[in-house]
This record gives C-alpha cells, sequence and structure tokens, in this order.
C-alpha cells in the first residue's frame, strides 16, 4: 500500500469523463467482495478509495453506489441456499449493510476522507419531496468534503417497489445530484455486438453516440457463473437511458482490477454512451416541460427584465401568487399581462410567498419565522420558454 505517493498523485481521465464535474461510480458486488473468503475486498476498495482521492484533488466530486450488502451478509450469517426467501436477503443486507460501510470507511480514513452512507428506495427518487431532501442531503455532503456511499435501502423495499438492481439505482442517484458521468464498473469492459461469453465473435463498441433499439437488444442478462451480479448487460443499458435522459453520459468498464478508474486514465478499453444533450440542458428541459404546473407567480416589469438578464426570482419581484402549492413544486412565472416566460421550482410554498410578495429578502425571516434562502426561484432551477 503507498498511501503517501498516493496524497499527491493525480488521475487523468479520458475525455469526456475529463470535464465532468460530478461523477458516480457503481462498483457491483463482484468487485467489493472477494469470492473466495466472502469478505469484503480491503485491497481492492482501497485502490477505488485512492482513485477518489486523486480525482477529488483535481476539484472532482465523486459519489459511489456500492453493492455489496446482501453478499457479505449472506456469507456472514451462513445463509448459502442458492434460493433465499426475500425476508432472508433482507435480513443478509441488514447485516451487510454496516460491514460495507466499516470497509470503505476504514479506507477511505487511510487518505484523511469521509465517508457518508446513503441509503434510497426508488419512491425517494420519484416523489419530488423526498428526492429535494435526498439532494439537499448529499450536496451538503460534497460541500463538507465526504464520498457519499450510496446503496439501495434493501431493509425496507419489497420486490414490487424496489429498483431492483444498482445498475438503475446509480442513474437515478446520478440524475440526483445532477452527476456528468456515470462510471458502471463491471466485469467486462463494456458493450459487445453480443454476450461474448456466449459468443466468441461478439465484438466491443467502443462508442455508442445514440442509444437505440439496436443497442438494446445486443444486451443481454448477467454472467450467472460468477454468482453475485444481478443485472447483466441488459440493466446497465437501462441505467445509461435513464442518466442519459439527465444529460448524463455512462461508461461501463471493467473493474476486477486494482484501481480501475487509474486503468481507464492509462488506455484500458471501456464503452462510452454519450448523453444527447448536457446536464444543464436536460435538466431545463425537463423545467420547461411540466405537464401541469402547480400554480403561478405573478411579477412586474423590473422582475422579468431581472429574470431575462440571468438574475434569481426574489421575493420583491412578485405582484401575485396564484393556486396552491408546495417548495420544490414547479410553477409558472408571468407578466403582468398574463403572459409565461419562464417556469421554475420554487423555494417557498404558496402561502409563504404571499407573506413575502414585494419585500425585501432580508425581511424573510421576521415574515416567516425561518428562511430557505433571499430567493424564491434560483436562475438554476429556471427555464424560459
Ligand atoms: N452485449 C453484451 N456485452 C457485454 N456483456 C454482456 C452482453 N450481454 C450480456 N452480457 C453479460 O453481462 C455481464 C455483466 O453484467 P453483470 O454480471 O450483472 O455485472 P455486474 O455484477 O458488474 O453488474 C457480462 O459478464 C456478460 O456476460
Ligand atoms: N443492494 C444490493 C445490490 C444489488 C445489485 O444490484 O448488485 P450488483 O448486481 O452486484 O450490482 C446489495 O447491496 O446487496
Amino acid at each position: 500500500m503507498t498511501v503517501m505517493a498516493a496524497k499527491t498523485e493525480v488521475l487523468t481521465l479520458p475525455e469526456p469523463l475529463l470535464k465532468a464535474r460530478r461523477l458516480t461510480v457503481k462498483i457491483g458486488s463482484a468487485l467489493v467482495v472477494n469470492a473466495e473468503t466472502g469478505e469484503a475486498d480491503i485491497d481492492w476498495m482501497r485502490g477505488m478509495a485512492q482513485d477518489v482521492a486523486a480525482l477529488m484533488r483535481e476539484g472532482k466530486q465523486v459519489m459511489i453506489v456500492s453493492s455489496g450488502a446482501g453478499a457479505l451478509g449472506r456469507r456472514y450469517l451462513g445463509l448459502t441456499g442458492s434460493r433465499l426467501r426475500l425476508d432472508q436477503k433482507q435480513a443478509a443486507a441488514a447485516v451487510g449493510q454496516p460491514r460495507l460501510m466499516q470497509a470503505w470507511e476504514g479506507v477511505f480514513n487511510e487518505l484523511g476522507l469521509k465517508t457518508a452512507q446513503v441509503l434510497l428506495t426508488r419512491e425517494d427518487t420519484e416523489k419530488r419531496r423526498r428526492w429535494l431532501n435526498a439532494r439537499a442531503t448529499i450536496e451538503t455532503l460534497f460541500d463538507l468534503g465526504c464520498v457519499p456511499i450510496v446503496n439501495e435501502n434493501d431493509t425496507v423495499v419489497t420486490e414490487e417497489i424496489r429498483y431492483g438492481d444498482n445498475d438503475r439505482l446509480a442513474a437515478r442517484a446520478a440524475q440526483l445530484v445532477q452527476s456528468e458521468a456515470l462510471i458502471l464498473l463491471s466485469d467486462i469492459d463494456g458493450l459487445y455486438t453480443a454476450d461474448p461469453r456466449k459468443n466468441p465473435e461478439a465484438r466491443h463498441i467502443p462508442l455508442v453516440e445514440k442509444l437505440d433499439a439496436d443497442i438494446e437488444a445486443m444486451a443481454g442478462g448477467a454472467n450467472t457463473s460468477a454468482g453475485v451480479g444481478t443485472g447483466g448487460m441488459a440493466t446497465k443499458i437501462a441505467a445509461a437511458r435513464i442518466a442519459g435522459s439527465a444529460g448524463c453520459s455512462t461508461t461501463i468498464a471493467y473493474g476486477a482490477m486494482l484501481r480501475p478508474l487509474s486503468a481507464l486514465g492509462s488506455g484500458a478499453k471501456f464503452t462510452l454512451i454519450r448523453a444527447q444533450s448536457s446536464v444543464t440542458a436536460a435538466y431545463k428541459a425537463w423545467i420547461a416541460g411540466t405537464v401541469v404546473p402547480a400554480g403561478e407567480v405573478v411579477l412586474d416589469d423590473g422582475a422579468v427584465a431581472a429574470l431575462k438578464s440571468g438574475k434569481s426570482l426574489l421575493p420583491s419581484g412578485i405582484v401575485e401568487v396564484h393556486g396552491s402549492f408546495d417548495k420544490g413544486d414547479s410553477i409558472s412565472i408571468l407578466g403582468v399581462n398574463g403572459c409565461e416566460h419562464a417556469r421554475g421550482i420554487v423555494a417557498y410554498g404558496a402561502d409563504e410567498i404571499r407573506l413575502i410578495k414585494g419585500r425585501p429578502s432580508k425581511e424573510i425571516e421576521g415574515l416567516l419565522g425561518y428562511t430557505a434562502g433571499d430567493v424564491i426561484i434560483h436562475r438554476d432551477n429556471m427555464a424560459f420558454i
């Protein structure tokens, strides 16, 4: 182990990962769990922590989505049968998750970094209020310099309401924090024209510019001989579709060697599935495309001009509030003539905005008894239509 060397080294990823400010790395069970001992593979995890630390030194923020709770817990509990009931799988994950986190925390601590456990369910990324809460927490973890380590909250979900595999969880998590790049580390170095374990003629595909039905048809199921993987290439392509719709590119790469992110930087093969738009454009298109805005605010002419020059919306420019909406809802922004100029995600609910409209931001706390910041809609959460 060369922790001292790791403290100065930097890691230069290939394009377009190089440009990504925020990366999400998904790590499958087969990588973190040693197949022979059934325990966390600390050497491999230490190498990953060194790679992540090197990227953080370049100013990048890295979120890890780590599988392995079920596999670690099964071995620890001696649940060796191949067909476990759901409650047994959940019990195994409950036992394995703290062991998984202990291993991650240990290897990051050696480098002076802190980790944070983030357990998500599908509802957390589908229900707006929970989505906002999860996003705010992870943003704060990044600000604090922590490495968020995400997994599905396996103990509380049932088959019908789970993501089911961490490839799709990772894509949703990447979308949640507006990652520009999702890296899926696998037991294979990318997408092939067919499953190369079954078809020796299969060819590697280095770049997918457009994820269409032909590409989807190439992706088959998991390599079941390895014993712990779940999704196969099909869930990786499904993940790439989710990530792509949020402007996030997906890289599928082989992860079993020590320091797989460094390997990417030194020429290892991978498949890049390029997103069709940028994260910001995808987010703004999503806001602009809100089917039924939850309400409206009417602005004076000065506020409309301020928004058009790139400013955020302050309470002082609002003259009327229509409808009943909550913090986090998408609403319409109208001029006094009733013309819709933009849509945006509000930081305050309708009744709160009624109390603070027309007033300077410094009065928000006195009027509401708390403050969620000076702006009603931040410019990053606003799309002109
Ligand atoms: N078109 C394809 N290209 C590459 N791998 C494929 C393809 N179709 C099916 N696969 C299988 O998907 C496996 C990777 O998925 P999986 O075993 O779930 O990995 P992980 O545990 O890393 O998520 C490969 O080992 C391969 O056998
Ligand atoms: N949440 C589960 C991971 C499920 C999963 O997708 O595993 P894998 O196919 O190894 O990435 C666990 O930690 O065991």
